[in-house]
């Protein structure tokens, strides 16, 4: 019988979470931590899982309400940690476990993928922009602000605070107040994805490198990125089960 796997990425303003069974999955959900009890009803009607994955990157009070929801079942959860290697990937930020688990994940699952160097984007509360080389190292990468935290300081810190319509869409040369902060929010983390991609190609003195961007601002940067750019949803949990998968086989390998 194939495992049925319960994977979550407690993110930073979202829990991710998906059932995975067969090489497919059987559910994906996304629940904001200011409706955390529809996990508990979602939680309710699933079996007991044969493995639970979790990267947490949240608040501890968030870390103790998944740790109750997941209580109803025995199995000890994993809770996944950034390593100096892991699946195929070689961690070379100066301390390993200060990396965040989320783009830990993200990295594996990327160089599942695409076994060749690839910038790996991901858009959400917080934006990342991390680099692999064509070995599978985690060359470094950057942490900004997403684009609810840009608007949202930008509104709150200036006299702008004012302006009730804050909807904005991008233009080249923007004429109005809202696409003037809303191209300018795209300009500066797509002008961020061009710069880290400028610096991976003069290190690796080749521009054969994939793009892939996942979170939950993925489709609104995606149309602005120069370079061919794969969207994959919930790159996090995708990660998570290419480790999930490596944990079952070395429990299997050990006990045979
Ligand atoms: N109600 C909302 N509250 C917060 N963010 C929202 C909301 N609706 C849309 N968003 C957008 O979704 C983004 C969150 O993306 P995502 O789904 O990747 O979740 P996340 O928990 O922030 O993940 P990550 O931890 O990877 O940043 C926010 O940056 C914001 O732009
Ligand atoms: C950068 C975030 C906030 C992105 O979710 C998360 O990965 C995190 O808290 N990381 C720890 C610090 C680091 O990755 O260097």
């Amino acid at each position: 019988m194939n495992p049925t796997l319960l994977i979550i990425d407690s993110g930073n303003s979202f829990v991710k979470w998906g059932l995975f069974n067969n090489d497919l999955w059987l559910i994906q959900r996304r629940v904001s931590y200011d409706d955390i009890s529809e996990l508990e009803t979602e939680f309710s009607v699933l079996s007991e899982p044969h493995l639970i994955i979790i990267s947490h990157v949240a608040r501890d009070e968030t870390k103790n309400e998944i740790c109750k929801l997941i209580s109803r079942w025995s199995i000890q959860p994993i809770w996944h940690h950034s390593q100096s290697y892991q699946c195929g990937v070689l961690n070379g930020y100066s301390d390993p476990k200060q990396l965040g688990s989320d783009r830990w994940a993200a990295l594996i699952a990327a160089w599942n993928i695409e076994h060749k160097a690839c910038l790996v984007i991901n858009a959400g509360t917080a934006v990342t922009i991390d680099t692999l080389s064509d070995s599978g190292k985690f060359l470094g990468g950057i942490i900004l602000p997403g684009f609810h935290l840009m608007l949202n300081s930008l509104y709150s810190g200036t006299q702008l605070e004012s302006i009730s319509n804050r909807l904005g869409v991008y233009q080249n040369f923007p004429v109005n107040t809202q696409n003037a902060i809303h191209s300018g929010i795209i300009q500066s983390l797509v002008g961020a994805i061009d710069r880290m991609y400028d610096v991976l190609s003069t290190l690796l003195t080749h521009s054969a490198i994939n793009c892939i961007i996942s979170g939950g601002n993925a489709s609104l940067l995606s149309p602005f990125i120069k370079y061919p750019a794969k969207i994959i949803d919930n790159l996090v949990l995708e990660g998570l089960v290419v480790i999930a998968k490596d944990e079952l086989n070395r429990k299997e390998l050990s006990s045979s």
